[in-house]
C-alpha cells in the first residue's frame, strides 16, 4: 500500500532518471565512436601520410642517384670522377638518414643499400682506373706520334725511302685506328696488320743495310707488347667495358631499390586509401547511429513527457476543476481514477469537503435550533414560512400560522424559579412537535415563552381543530401552576391565522404572523386557555 501510494513520485523520478541517463547513454555512445575516430585519423594522419611522404622522398633521392651514378660513370677525368663521387656520397647520406626518421618497416632497403654502396665503390674504382687507363692510352699515342715523327725525320734522309714512308704512314694510319676502335677483334686484326707491317719494315731496312734495332725497335716497343699502345687499348676497353657493365648493374640495382620503394609507396598507399574510406564508411556509419539514437532519444523523451502529462498533469487539471466544482456545488462529486498519490489527494479532498459539508450543515442547525428546547428557532421559522407560502402559492394551498403563549409564565417562573421554567418551556416545546401529526408541520420557538407553528396546506377549520388539539395536549400534560387563576396545570393561548388566497409579496408572511399575533392577544384578552382565528382572503379578512 504505501509502495502504491509512492507510485507517482516513483514514476516521475525514474522518468527524470530515464530522460538523464538516455542522454548519457547518447553522448557516451557518440564519444566513444567519435574517439574511435579520431584515433583512426590521427593514425592516418600521423603515421601513414608521414610513411607515404618519406617512400616519396627516398624514391626522388634513389631515382637521383640514377643519374649521378651514370654521371659518374661517364667522368672522363678525375675532377668530373670526383665532383660525382662526392655528390653521391651525400646523396647516400641524405638517404640513409630518410631510412632512420622513417617509421615503416623497410626490410630489405639497408641490405640493398648496402649492395648499392658496395656496388658504387666497385664502380668508382673502375672508373677511375679506366681514367688512369685513358691517360697511360694518350700518354702511349702521344710517344708513338713522337716516335713516328722521329722516324719520319730519319727515313727522308735515306734515299728512295718512299716505300719505307708509305708503310710508316700506314702505320700512323693503323695506330690513330686503334685509338678510334672500340671493337677487340677488330684491334686484334689491326695488330696482326701492324705485326706484319712492322715486319715488311724491318725486312726494308734489312734490304738496305739500315739498323733497324734503333728504328724499329723503340716503335715496336710502343706498339706491342704489355706495355704497348694495343695492350693498353685492349686493357682500357675491358675496363671500360666493366664500367659500363657495373653501371648497367649499379642501375639496375637502383631501379630494383626504386620499384621496390615504388612498390611499398603503392601499398601505402592503398592501405591509407582503404583507411581513408573506412573512416569515411565509418563516419557515415556513426552520424546516422547517433542521428538515430538521438531521433529515438527524443521521440522516448516525448512519450514519457506525453506519458507523464497524462498520468499525472491532466489528472492535477482534472481535480483541480472537480475541486473547484465540488467546493462551490454540494452535490458534486470528486472522483480521479487509479491508486497513486494523485487519486490519494482526490480521495483527501472528497473527504475534506464531506467534513466541511457536515460542519456547514452542523453550524446551520446550530443557527436554526433554539439551545434551551431543542426544537427550531425564529430564524427557522422565518425560513420555513417563506418556503411553506412559496410551496403553497404554486399548488393554491391555503397556510396556518399558529402562535402560542404560556400563559402566566412569569407567574410560573417567580414561583418555580428560572430553572423550572426553563423545564416547563422544554416539557411544553416536546409536547407541541409530539401533538402535531404531519411530516410538514413545523414548531419552533418564537422567543421567551412563545412558540410558532405552521401548518401548510392546513385550512381553517383544520386549523381550529388542530388549536384545541394542541392547548388540550399542554393542559394534558398536567405541570402544575399554582398561580395560575385559570387553571391548576400549565395551559397555552393560541392565536392563528390562514390564507387562503394567491398573494406573493413578503408582506403575506408580514401579515400571518402579525395576524396570528392579533388572534392570540384576543384568546388573551377573552380568559386565555383558548384559541382565537384570523382567516383571510384578498385582503379581506375579518377575525373570529
Ligand atoms: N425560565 C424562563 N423564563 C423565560 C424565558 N423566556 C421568557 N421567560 C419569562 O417569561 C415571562 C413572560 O412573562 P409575560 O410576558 O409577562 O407573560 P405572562 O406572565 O405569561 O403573562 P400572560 O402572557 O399575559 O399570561 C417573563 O417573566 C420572562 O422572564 C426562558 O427562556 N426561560
Amino acid at each position: 500500500m504505501k509502495s502504491n501510494s509512492r507510485h507517482t513520485i516513483k514514476l516521475f523520478t525514474y522518468a527524470q532518471l530515464g530522460i538523464v541517463a538516455l542522454f548519457i547513454i547518447v553522448v557516451l555512445f557518440s564519444t566513444i565512436r567519435l574517439t574511435e575516430l579520431g584515433k583512426i585519423l590521427a593514425d592516418l594522419t600521423n603515421s601513414t601520410i608521414p610513411k607515404i611522404s618519406y617512400a616519396a622522398s627516398l624514391n626522388t633521392q634513389i631515382q637521383n642517384l640514377a643519374t649521378l651514378t651514370s654521371i659518374l660513370a661517364s667522368s672522363q677525368n678525375s675532377p668530373a670522377q670526383q665532383l660525382a663521387r662526392q655528390t653521391i656520397d651525400s646523396s647516400l647520406v641524405s638517404i640513409n638518414e630518410s631510412m632512420l626518421n622513417d617509421a615503416t618497416d623497410r626490410q630489405y632497403l639497408p641490405t640493398q643499400l648496402a649492395t648499392l654502396t658496395k656496388e658504387i665503390n666497385e664502380l668508382d674504382g673502375l672508373v677511375k682506373q679506366r681514367i688512369i687507363f685513358q691517360r697511360l692510352l694518350n700518354d702511349k699515342k702521344d710517344a708513338l706520334n713522337t716516335n713516328l715523327q722521329r722516324l719520319f725525320a730519319s727515313i727522308r734522309l735515306i734515299e728512295n725511302s718512299n716505300e719505307i714512308e708509305n708503310m710508316l704512314v700506314e702505320v700512323l694510319l693503323l695506330s690513330v685506328k686503334i685509338s678510334e676502335q672500340n671493337r677487340l677483334h677488330e684491334i686484334r686484326q689491326i695488330e696482326l696488320a701492324l705485326n706484319s707491317l712492322t715486319m715488311k719494315l724491318k725486312n726494308k731496312l734489312v734490304e738496305r743495310k739500315l739498323d733497324n734495332t734503333i728504328l724499329i725497335k723503340p716503335l715496336e716497343r710502343l706498339l706491342f707488347g704489355t706495355e704497348g699502345l694495343i695492350n693498353q687499348k685492349v686493357q682500357s676497353l675491358r675496363i671500360d667495358g666493366r664500367t659500363r657493365g657495373r653501371d648497367n648493374f649499379v642501375r639496375n640495382l637502383i631501379a630494383d631499390v626504386a620499384s621496390n620503394l615504388q612498390y611499398q609507396a603503392y601499398v601505402m598507399n592503398k592501405e591509407s586509401m582503404e583507411d581513408a574510406k573506412k573512416v569515411n564508411e565509418l563516419a557515415a556509419q556513426y552520424s546516422k547511429l547517433t542521428i538515430i539514437s538521438g531521433v529515438f532519444a527524443v521521440f522516448l523523451t516525448l512519450g514519457i513527457i506525453y506519458y507523464l502529462h497524462q498520468r499525472i498533469v491532466l489528472r492535477l487539471v482534472s481535480l483541480s476543476s472537480q475541486v473547484s466544482v465540488a467546493s462551490k456545488t454540494p452535490e458534486a462529486v470528486i472522483n480521479i481514477d487509479g491508486n497513486d498519490e494523485i487519486a490519494r489527494l482526490a480521495d483527501t479532498f472528497s473527504l475534506y469537503l464531506e467534513r466541511v459539508k457536515e460542519q456547514e450543515s452542523a453550524l446551520l442547525n446550530m443557527t436554526l435550533t433554539d439551545p434551551l428546547t431543542g426544537i427550531p428557532n425564529r430564524r427557522a421559522f422565518e425560513r420555513k414560512l417563506s418556503e411553506t407560502i412559496e410551496l403553497a402559492m404554486r399548488n393554491k394551498w391555503a397556510v396556518t400560522v399558529i402562535l402560542i403563549d404560556v400563559d402566566y409564565f412569569k407567574l410560573y417562573n417567580d414561583h418555580y424559579g428560572h430553572a423550572g421554567g426553563d423545564a416547563c418551556l422544554r416539557l411544553v416545546a416536546s409536547e407541541l412537535n409530539k401533538t402535531l401529526l404531519r411530516q410538514s408541520d413545523f414548531c419552533g420557538r418564537f422567543g421567551g415563552e412563545e412558540f410558532i407553528c405552521i401548518l401548510p396546506n392546513t385550512g381553517a377549520e383544520a386549523a381550529n381543530v388542530i388549536c384545541e388539539t394542541l392547548r388540550y395536549a399542554i393542559e394534558e400534560l398536567k405541570i402544575p401552576h399554582v398561580k395560575s387563576t385559570i387553571n391548576d396545570y400549565v395551559t397555552i393561548s393560541l392565536g392563528a391565522s390562514t390564507l387562503t388566497f394567491n398573494h406573493n409579496s413578503d408582506l403575506t408572511k408580514e401579515i400571518l404572523i402579525l395576524e396570528a399575533d392579533k388572534a392570540l392577544y384576543q384568546a388573551k384578552a377573552q380568559g386565555r386557555n383558548r384559541s382565537c382565528f384570523s382567516h383571510f382572503n384578498s385582503g379581506n379578512f375579518s377575525l373570529k
